[in-house]
């Protein structure tokens, strides 16, 4: 049917394009870099430091004033343009999860994104498809089209092509029967060739100015959990500011300076990092996969996915190739493999596109004859077989030819039982050698008497057809790192249980207990629920039939993510935790439902993305505790002064100096941090695991503490043996900046070697460092920087003191990382998941 159109040149298309703009709907869009800016002033960390680069002012201190003022632009630019990278990550992400079209142009069909389709085009439709653009249909097979979108009728309604050329302009949606589709409408079964008329704002669904929305940027439970956090921090840190000026007024008379003091205290105690963090996790994180050629349409599944359980497959197309070749033919008594081919031929949907077909057609290797189809009757979920009726050259009757599962062909030829149990043997046989096996029926019909129902023709046996599609190269090494990384992987497939095993024992997947979609109808929920934790492999299962494994096993308290690719399967890809989608075998329907698309429908990708998810996820934890734990000292020394009436040491410069490292040091370096060693040999993490555990928090405190600790001790130290003030600020603060660089170390790896950046493990961890140091210098060295942070000389027998300090320091923090772990081997951090 295709090579009756040509369709548009591809530069009239161009032209097209460019004239009437893109094929899509207004929407959002990215944010303006004004929006931006405008959300980041907002930040109170910003207005802190505007406060106190003020009160510098009115103390006559414009030097530290102006530096205050220069840090609080250089991170808004910071901020800036860390947003504008992920804007164009995100936009990015978007333009690759538009639905796709199928066009005609010079004749010949292409796959372009949905956003290119301009008017003119010839579209091919089919079941799963989203309609790109507003058009009527030059031809339509059986199309049925749910237009709820638009009309909010839940009915899909039934189309069919136009009559003449001048049919179809003007239609609205709605109502059955009409030659007109709408863009944003789902194809829900047959198939159609629309010729579009608008596209973009200027369609239906343009008009009512809806959007289909693609990304959902939204991490619930991640970012409840960090809010929370956040607001009990910030709500800290305003009453200790608030305490502090009201206190140091009172005691010391000077309201400046207290009012510099407790902007300090502010500064330290304020958490803007959290959500900071977070936000560049998640889209860095998108990016990351999608580097995998896997597209994350949830930013949920990225924390979900770490805590994947079981891995619900299907066979045909993600572990197997989806490239068939007719391995096999066995013909019916008194015939031949020619013309068992020759009927298998006839029982495929014309032009199509399955492989299966596709394997046939070229085994039978017809002529082109005019031939035309009078009927056709798809697959059916109690009739696993398609018929197509014929209309043959030089035959009065019409043809009928049936090609499916073994069992429904017995089914429609009425074998008798030793004929059927004859050819159930031979399906064992091939099956067990991994062959999908297909049985093949004709039959003649007479004119008037079309029957509703495949079942109302009288058929004959033909024979079985076998089909090999080998599996794909890199699965049993992608399952045994599944198996390894403590995720249980199942098959559910439509095929033939000894198909289905046989290639499952090849994939190197537990086959011993196969559940077919027959012996699950008589199971009750609850039996099914003891059942699935067993079974290795579900054959002959209905799609419909897998929401309700997914539904067992997740009450199991499995975590399951599930690969689909049909019309449905959206079901059971919603209801998983993960839902998993193919981008290129999969539907519009499937891929919207799923939380995950595989853009080269590549098995080992899931395993890349389980791998990528769990680092990530490692890494943000990572992240998060170091900004726990660094924020003790700072607001320790801080606050330390005020309650002992010692001089005091942190002003806003120094807390903006450190925000310089904190910010940069919490989001891109551990973020770029690598994978820890036992990312894929270790079980799932629990499900109800939190990010903010108390255990974690603890152990961040704990390290916080320490450097707290160990910072006072050198104040206290410098203030007892009498130095003067700016002499005991300069040993407090590069105590400080250098614990801030061991917390970092400390925190950046659970397991590998913490020193192992020095080697090129990550460099912008190195770079951060290698920064600092030089900064902390020039603090001391150079004499306008010296006085703008107040600090004195450093003495040979001053930095000598920092570096003990320092190194008792990482002891300490080796020391607790050596607690930590030993007590996460043995105590209630190791968790295995629910099972
Ligand atoms: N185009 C077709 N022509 C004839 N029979 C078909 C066709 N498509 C499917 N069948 C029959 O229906 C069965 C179930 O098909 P279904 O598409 O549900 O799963 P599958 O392709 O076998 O495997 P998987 O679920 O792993 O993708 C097939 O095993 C086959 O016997
Ligand atoms: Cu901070």
């Amino acid at each position: 049917m295709t090579s009756d159109f040509t369709g548009l040149t591809e530069q009239e298309a161009g032209r097209r394009l460019v004239a009437d703009g893109p094929n899509e709907l207004p929407s959002a869009g990215p944010r303006r870099l004004w929006q931006i800016a405008f959300e980041i002033l907002r930040e109170p960390m910003f207005g802190l430091l505007l406060a106190g680069g003020a009160v510098y002012v009115a103390l006559g201190d414009l030097v530290s004033g102006a530096v205050l003022m220069a840090f609080a632009s250089l991170s808004v630019s910071i901020s800036i343009v860390q947003e504008i990278r992920s804007e164009k990550v995100l936009d990015a992400l978007r333009a690759m999860t538009s639905p796709r079209a199928l066009v005609i142009r010079d004749g010949r069909s292409r796959r372009i994104p949905g956003r290119e389709v301009v008017r003119g085009d010839v579209v091919l439709v089919a079941e799963g498809n989203r309609i790109p653009a507003d058009g009527v249909l030059l031809e339509a097979r059986e199309l049925l089209v749910d237009e709820s979108m638009l009309t909010g009728e839940s009915v899909a309604v039934a189309k069919r092509a136009r009559g003449s050329e001048a049919e179809g302009e003007g239609l609205r949606p709605g109502g059955d029967n009409i030659p007109a589709v709408f863009s944003g409408s789902l194809v829900v079964r047959g198939t159609g060739v629309v010729l579009v008329l608008a596209t973009g704002a200027a369609t239906e669904i343009g008009r009512i100015g809806k959007s289909l929305a693609s990304i959902d940027a939204a991490t619930p439970r991640l970012s409840l959990e960090t809010r929370r956090l956040v607001r009990l921090f910030a709500m800290g840190g305003l009453l200790a500011s608030v305490a502090v000026i009201v206190t140091y007024g009172l005691l010391r008379g000077s309201w400046l300076d207290a009012a510099l003091a407790g902007i300090a205290v502010g500064m330290a105690m304020l958490p803007e990092e959290f959500p900071l963090v977070l936000a560049v996790f998640m889209t860095m994180g998108a990016w990351r996969i999608s580097q995998a050629r896997v597209l994350t349409r949830r930013a949920t599944a990225i924390e979900t996915l770490g805590a994947a359980t079981v891995l619900c497959t299907d066979k045909t197309g993600t572990l197997t190739r989806n490239q068939m070749t007719v391995a096999a033919c066995v013909p019916a008594d008194g015939s031949d493999r020619v013309q068992l081919l020759r009927w298998a031929e006839l029982a495929c949907v014309p032009e199509a596109f399955d492989p299966m077909d596709r394997a046939i057609a070229q085994a039978a290797s017809v002529q082109p004859e005019s031939r035309s189809l009078v009927r056709g009757y798809g697959l059916s979920a109690d009739l696993l077989a398609v018929t197509q009726v014929w209309r043959l050259p030089g035959t009065a009757r019409l043809a009928v030819a049936a090609k499916g599962a073994p069992e429904a062909i017995i089914d429609l030829c009425r074998l008798l039982p030793e004929q059927a149990r004859a050819v159930r043997d031979m399906v064992e046989s091939l099956g067990a050698q991994g062959i999908r096996v297909l049985g093949v029926a004709h039959g003649w019909s007479d004119e008037e008497s079309l029957p509703n129902s495949p079942r109302g023709y009288s058929f004959q046996w033909a024979g079985l057809v076998g089909l090999a599609d080998p599996l794909r190269p890199e699965v049993p090494v992608a399952i045994a790192e599944c198996l390894a990384a403590g995720l249980r992987v199942v098959m559910i497939t439509g095929d033939h249980p000894t198909t289905a095993r046989a290639i499952a024992r090849e994939a190197g997947l537990s086959a011993d207990t196969v559940l077919t979609g027959q012996d699950l109808l008589g199971l009750s929920d609850t039996e099914l629920r003891t059942r699935v934790e067993t079974v290795g492999v579900f054959a002959r299962i209905l799609p419909e039939q897998k929401l309700r494994i997914v539904e067992a096993l997740q009450a199991r308290g499995d975590v399951v993510a599930m690969t689909g690719d049909g019309v449905n399967d959206a079901p059971s890809l919603k209801r998983a935790d993960i839902g998993i989608a193919m981008g290129g075998r999969g539907t519009d329907v499937a891929r919207e439902a799923s939380s995950i698309v595989l853009l080269d429908d590549d098995f080992g990708s899931v395993v890349r993305t389980v791998r990528l998810g769990r680092r990530i996820y490692d890494n943000l934890r990572k992240a998060m505790g170091y900004i726990v734990a660094v924020h003790v000292p700072i607001a320790g020394i801080a606050l330390l002064p005020l309650l002992t009436g010692l001089p005091l040491i942190l002003l806003p410069v120094h807390i903006a100096f450190l925000e310089m490292i904190i910010d940069p040091a919490c989001s891109v370096a551990f973020e770029a941090e690598h994978e820890e060693p036992d990312v894929m040999t270790r079980p799932p993490r629990a499900p109800d695991a939190r990010l903010f555990s108390p255990s974690m928090l603890v152990a961040s405190v704990l390290q916080g503490v320490a450097a707290l600790l160990v910072t006072s001790l050198v104040y206290l130290l410098a203030v007892q043996r009498g130095m003067p003030e700016d002499d005991v600020r300069t040993l407090t603060f590069f105590t400080l900046v250098l614990s801030n660089l061991g917390l970092i170390v400390a925190n950046r790896s659970f397991r590998g070697h913490p020193f192992d950046f020095l080697t090129g493990g990550n460099r912008v961890l190195l770079g951060i460092q290698v920064l600092t140091i030089a900064f902390l210098a020039a603090t001391v060295t150079i004499p306008p920087v010296r006085r703008l942070f107040g600090f004195g000389p450093l003495h040979l027998h001053d930095a000598a003191m920092v570096a003990l300090a320092c190194s008792l320091l990482g002891m300490t923090l080796a020391l607790l990382r050596w607690l930590g772990r030993r007590w996460s081997r043995t105590g209630p951090l190791q968790r295995t998941g629910r099972r």
